[in-house]
């Protein structure tokens, strides 16, 4: 299984609750503004503690409330790429890119990937949105995690921009690997990346 996620957190006056188990590929959380999207990705992440349940990725336990194993987000190796890019505006395309890196010898190939290679000299502040969504997910790759969480990385892009980043998205898919789990309230998005669907809500 790559992520077998059940986790309970009181948020906004109500309890949320998201359980699902699911393979390899991409795996889509579906669902209307408010339902718990970005907490769920915020809770496997370990940037919010559940009040109960449990969270594995890739068969390793990250959080489990009944056996107090609760691991610091710096372990878990999760590839995050929040809503806004969050790129570091002081550091050009490069170094944003190589933030998180052991080293420089994926960075040619992720860019490639991406098609961000023209940009690397590139201040944050000069990209367009979709440029820095592509920016921050090579980032995530680069600090080679064991999965990528990724929060509506296609919303409020023009349509050109939007199929750009849905193909970068297809790429890193097919060659990396690694489990993705992607937030999206796009039936159309969810139905072209997603391998399965998780509906919250
Ligand atoms: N920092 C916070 N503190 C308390 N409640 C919060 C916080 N962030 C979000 N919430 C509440 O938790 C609930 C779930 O929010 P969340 O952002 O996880 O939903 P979402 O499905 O990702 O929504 P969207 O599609 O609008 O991003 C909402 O009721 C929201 O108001």
């Amino acid at each position: 299984m790559s992520f077998d996620v059940d986790v309970t957190v009181r948020r906004g006056g109500r309890d949320l609750h998201v359980a699902f188990a699911a393979g390899g590929g991409v795996t889509i959380l579906f669902g209307p503004s408010g339902a718990g999207k970005t907490s769920t990705l915020d809770m496997i992440a370990g940037l919010l503690r559940p009040a109960a349940g449990h969270v594995r990725v890739a068969e390793r336990t990250l959080f489990d409330h009944a056996a107090g194993i609760d691991l610091p987000p710096e372990r878990r190796r999760a590839g995050y790429v929040f809503q806004d890019a969050r790129l570091f505006p002081h550091r050009r395309v490069r170094a944003n890119l190589l933030y998180g890196a052991r080293s420089d010898a994926r960075l040619a190939e992720v860019a490639a990937t991406l098609d961000i290679a023209p940009l690397l000299g590139r201040w944050p502040r000069s990209l367009s949105g979709g440029e820095a969504r592509r920016v921050a997910i090579g980032r995530a790759l680069l600090a080679d995690p064991d999965f990528l969480l990724l929060d509506e990385p296609l919303s409020s892009l023009d349509a050109d921009r939007r199929e750009e980043a849905t193909r970068a998205i297809e790429r890193v898919r097919d060659a990396a690997g690694l489990p993705i789990l992607l937030v999206t309230h796009d039936a159309a998005e969810a139905d072209r990346l997603g391998d399965r669907v998780v509906r919250v809500g």
